[in-house]
């Protein structure tokens, strides 16, 4: 297993300097033009100097993470889907050309998303949550609505468009859940919300390239055999990506928390990977905000991702798994 971290944009920081501190080799990175400041990346110069400045400052670039460009187009199957789709084939060949061989996508028109931000935690910490009712008072998404099975559809034709473009270029694409799972938000229909749901996308098509980010978090918040969902996909190679945390509630209404105060069994959970072999990375997925950080961005301030990284690391030596 390979311990990684998820970094924004390109430009080293303190984040940067902490994670080879904790001896993270392994950068999953969003280089989203917002984000770098750069031309996306189907555009090869633009990414690989990006790709050179996370070797220089001693990362292997293993993966990306997240839209590394507007994808509303693609997700909700608006005119223009096809140019987009050019710009994602660009970038899976542009992946292939890098080395950079997982690609974890999501696809939420709209996100990831919490009705509240600032949810009080022990000692304080801030975490986020969701409520249904809440988030059934806010506005329609600026597109309208859309139902599940237009989701669906488009999702195939994602798929099609562009599983054979990963295969071909060794490019392993790593399908996230819906977080909150649970249809709609914002009269948007959510999809990936339930094991069986990730077993029908799973089905659309038999390519190797065509596998999970396990978000660990999101299928405890589903109220899935968690257990039994990390045997049947790591055994069938199908755990690409593994993301790390735990929650506390329902599909409806449920807040995060830190790694070790959630009903998760994580020692569990990190054996199961082992036992079925998985090979792959793994990461601290949302932490809490602790005293003295700003909660900007949410879930991925840094001194709740020092205990819930020393945390992970603890349980896969725990699990006799070595970290390099
Ligand atoms: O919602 C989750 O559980 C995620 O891990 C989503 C990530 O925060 C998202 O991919 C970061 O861009």
């Amino acid at each position: 297993m390979k311990l990684s971290f998820l970094f924004f944009g390109n430009t080293p920081d303190e984040k940067w300097q902490l994670c080879r501190q904790m001896g993270i080799h392994n950068a999953i990175a969003k280089l989203a033009p917002e984000l770098t400041g750069a031309p996306s990346i189907d555009d090869f110069e633009s990414f690989s100097k990006s790709k050179d400045i996370y070797e220089k400052e001693g990362f292997n670039l293993y993966g990306l993470e997240g839209d590394q460009f507007d994808m509303h187009r693609i997700k909700l199957g608006l005119p223009g889907r096809e140019r987009d789709i050019e710009k994602y084939h660009k970038m899976l060949e542009n992946m292939g050309r890098l080395g950079v061989t997982l690609l974890c996508y999501n696809f939420m028109a709209t996100g990831w998303y919490r009705t509240n931000k600032n949810i009080s935690e022990r000692g304080g910490a801030l975490v986020s949550g969701f409520n249904y009712d809440t988030s059934r008072q806010e506005p329609l998404s600026k597109w309208g609505t859309f139902s599940e099975n237009q989701i669906w559809d488009n999702y195939q034709w994602f798929i099609e468009q562009v599983m054979p473009v990963a295969e071909a270029n060794g490019v392993k694409m790593a399908l996230h859940p819906d977080d909150p799972p649970i249809s709609p938000v914002n009269g948007i229909g959510r999809i990936l919300t339930s094991a069986k749901a990730m077993d029908r996308a799973l089905s659309l098509s038999n390519s190797p390239s065509h596998g999970l980010t396990f978000c660990q978090g999101t299928f405890t918040t589903m109220n899935e055999n968690v257990s039994e969902m990390i045997q049947k996909h790591g055994k069938n190679g199908k755990i690409f990506f593994v993301h790390i945390r735990d929650v506390v509630g329902t599909p409806d209404n449920f807040r995060e928390t830190f790694h070790d105060n959630g009903p998760t069994d994580m020692f569990k959970m990190i054996k199961a990977y082992k036992d079925v072999g998985f090979d792959g990375p793994l990461r601290s997925d949302h932490v809490p905000s602790m005293a003295g950080e700003s909660n900007e961005h949410m879930g991925y301030e840094m001194k709740g991702n020092l205990f819930g990284i020393g945390y992970i690391k603890g349980l896969m030596h725990g699990c006799g798994i070595k970290t390099p």
